[in-house]
């Protein structure tokens, strides 16, 4: 699913990571690391949020950098710590979003009903950090794309949430073959989903820790 070659991620002189050359296939995979060690840089990088050296591709035929459009068809960010303009409201963010991507028509509906969200209306200035990542969830589960990364998607919400979390991850999984990069500082709740691999970003690297 993924490839890199070459890669390196610099904030000025500072190496944060370097990736020679490595393959991440299509399925569920668990990213792990103390804080500080490079998993948001990863995810920004995957997401196209910041630039980077060296080649990634998708499906070993989209290279992120240099076809931005169609990268920004098949990979999904949901951010740790989303930012979104305090004046719209989460259902104007959520129209804008499926509009982007061409969402599939009651996508964003479905959705909404499935995280229970009955606040979308208010301007997102008012939202508690749960209900904002609620709205980051919805966002990041709109269209169709190939990956979606979910840069600790349980942080701040209650257990029942958590559940409905790993529950659509497993079916993007199973009906639309969407794979998921998850990062999580929670072990014993990853634990309920279904891993193809368990990552580890140490020493400015990315190494495999176990296989399914
Ligand atoms: N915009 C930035 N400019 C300069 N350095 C940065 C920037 N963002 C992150 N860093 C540095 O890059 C390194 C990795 O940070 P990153 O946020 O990717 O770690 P993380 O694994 O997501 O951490 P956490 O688990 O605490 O969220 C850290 O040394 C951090 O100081």
């Amino acid at each position: 699913m993924l490839t890199f070659r070459n890669f390196n991620k610099y904030y000025g002189n500072h190496l944060v990571l370097s990736i020679p050359e490595l393959q991440i296939p299509a399925g569920n995979h668990w990213i792990k690391g103390q804080n500080g060690s490079g998993k948001t840089t990863l995810f920004r990088v995957l997401g196209g949020l910041i630039p980077y050296q060296g080649n990634i591709l998708l499906n070993q035929s989209i290279n992120l950098q240099a076809q931005p459009l169609l990268h920004r068809r098949h990979i999904n960010l949901g951010e740790a710590a989303p930012l979104y303009p305090g004046f719209l409201t989460g259902t104007e963010l959520i129209n804008l979003f499926a509009q982007a991507r061409k969402a599939p028509a009651d996508q964003a509906t479905t959705l909404i009903k499935y995280f229970n969200t009955n606040y979308l209306h208010q301007p997102v200035r008012t939202y508690s950090s749960g209900m904002l990542k609620k709205l980051s969830l919805i966002l990041a589960f709109i269209g169709r794309p190939s990956l979606i990364l979910l840069d600790e998607p349980l942080a701040t919400l209650d257990t029942a949430t958590v559940e409905l979390v790993y529950n659509l991850i497993q079916e993007y999984n199973s009906k639309h073959q969407t794979s998921f990069l998850v990062t999580s500082h929670q072990d014993a709740q990853m634990s309920q989903l279904t891993l193809t691999a368990t990552w580890l970003v140490q020493n400015q690297t990315l190494t495999q820790l176990s296989v399914s």
